[in-house]
């Protein structure tokens, strides 16, 4: 698929030198989110092989808060709005449990029930951060 980018013809030559410029660091960031979500989900998937092996919860809520309170910590101490890392956080743990529930042959649960993912639907869109 080859998209081009939007910029005005007449726009600054320098400005959109540095622009490229950034977005080459950005492009380089969004790369090492994809690799490290993928390794985040190659552990959790052995997770929920351990936990359907044997017979644990697909959702743990009390470590979900754990997570979330240690990370909304880190996100302020990074000068990140921590209300987005914990709508992200979930997110993420939303569609872990949802994996977990299939590898364990079950159902797809209602994600509402686990405490830390409340309300968060796995496999919908994420919502920006407002
Ligand atoms: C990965 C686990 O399973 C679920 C997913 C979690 C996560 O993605 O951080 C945390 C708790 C569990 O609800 C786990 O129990 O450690």
């Amino acid at each position: 698929m080859a998209v081009h980018e939007e910029l005005p013809a007449d726009a600054d030559a320098a400005a959109i030198l540095q622009l490229h410029s950034i977005r080459e660091s950005i492009d380089n960031i969004d790369a090492a989110l994809i690799h490290l979500l993928a390794e985040r989900f190659k552990f959790t998937q052995s997770v929920g092989r351990l936990k359907a092996a044997h017979g644990l919860p697909a959702a743990d809520p009390a470590r979900e808060l754990m997570q979330i309170d240690r990370l909304r910590g880190l996100a302020g101490e990074a000068h990140l709005d921590p209300a987005f890392a914990e709508k992200f956080l979930n997110f993420i743990i939303a569609e872990v449990i949802h994996h977990h529930v299939k590898i364990a042959g079950g159902e797809p649960m209602d994600a509402t029930r686990s405490a830390g993912a409340a309300g968060v639907a796995p496999n919908a869109a994420p919502r920006a951060a407002s």
